[in-house]
């Protein structure tokens, strides 16, 4: 990896990227010295500290060093397709790929990030990445930082070619969790869900918070705008609101995916959670010219007890 920048704001970021030669990572600090850390690489989020500098996102100790792909952990999106059910790569190659810094994006209009720190992502194919991807598109990513600490991601996607884009999409986020058997989800129960270990059916979620005993790779649909993550161990709650999302996807691998996977230490599911923001089973149609926008904002609660209140 390259230098690492911390910088203070958006401006700064956007000057500091100019002045650096080799750079590929951002921070972003709010006045509390809450931080988020952004990778050009894929545009991920690759940590995300509260004010006690405690780090909030899972992020393996056997991530790959000088990999060309998005490390495992971190938030990265999964576009223009989610796992391996189109004809680009598992995921979609925009975790990837290197982003630039956008010095003056287009206004957000409806997702104010007002007194925030943010940073502004852009991937627009070079011709020679397009030879990859069968659409032409802007994708435009801002990572935004809040005074209490908490983390946006807005993410709008233009169709800049004379045909329809169909595309689906996720925030995939990998939640520090202190032990996965302690930890309840809440949010989803009665709601229907594709399980991608047996991926034909169609299954309805139970009337109780979700709890883990094993391996669980799920697509919940029509999710609502507000999910909850319960670390009783931590005392930490953490909330998933998102717009523009309509799934939520769940998945830890647990012990025997782990051991099989390269660059996830064995026993390290037990520490992480992916809950994430997406539209996958209705795919996004963008007709050409229009623009499409998903946004999650993701709020550390420090206590479990938001559990009455949810
Ligand atoms: O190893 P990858 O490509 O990052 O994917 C990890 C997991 O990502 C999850 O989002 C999928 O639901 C799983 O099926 C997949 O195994």
């Amino acid at each position: 990896m390259g230098q690492y920048a911390p910088v203070w704001d958006h401006k700064a970021a956007v000057e500091l990227t100019k002045k650096l030669s080799g750079i590929n990572q951002v921070t972003l600090r709010n006045p509390k010295g809450a931080s988020v850390r952004v990778s050009l690489l894929g545009g991920q989020v690759t940590s995300w500290r509260n004010d006690r500098g405690e780090e909030l996102l899972f992020s393996s100790s056997k991530a790959i060093p000088k990999s060309s792909k998005a490390a495992r952990g971190g938030i990265s999106v999964s576009f223009p397709q989610y796992g391996n059910s189109g004809s680009v790569e598992q995921h979609g190659f925009a975790r990837n790929i290197i982003w630039t810094i956008e010095d003056d994006p287009p206004s957000l209009k409806s997702f104010d990030t007002q007194g925030q720190s943010f940073i502004d992502l852009l991937l627009k194919l070079s011709e020679d990445e397009l030879k990859f991807s069968p659409h032409v598109f802007e994708f435009r990513l801002r990572v935004a930082l809040a005074s209490d600490g908490s983390l946006s991601l807005i993410s709008r996607i233009r169709n800049i070619n004379s045909k329809p884009f169909k595309f689906a999409f996720a925030y995939q986020t990998y939640f520090s969790v202190s032990n996965i058997s302690e930890v309840r989800l809440e949010g989803l129960e009665t709601l229907d869900y594709r399980d991608n270990l047996c991926p034909k059916e169609l299954f309805t979620e139970q009337g109780d918070a979700i709890t883990f005993e094993t391996e669980v790779d799920r697509v919940y649909h029509r999710s609502p705008y507000c999910i909850a993550v319960l670390d009783h161990e931590r005392k930490r709650t953490y909330l998933i609101k998102k717009e523009g999302l309509p799934d939520t996807v769940v998945w830890n691998p647990w012990q025997k995916k782990s051991k099989a996977m390269g660059d996830l230490g064995n026993e390290e599911y037990k520490h992480m959670l992916c809950v994430d923001g997406a539209a996958i089973e209705k795919p996004i149609i963008l007709k050409p010219g229009k623009e499409w926008a998903g946004r999650v904002e993701l709020v550390v609660v420090p206590s479990t007890l938001y559990s009455d209140d949810f």
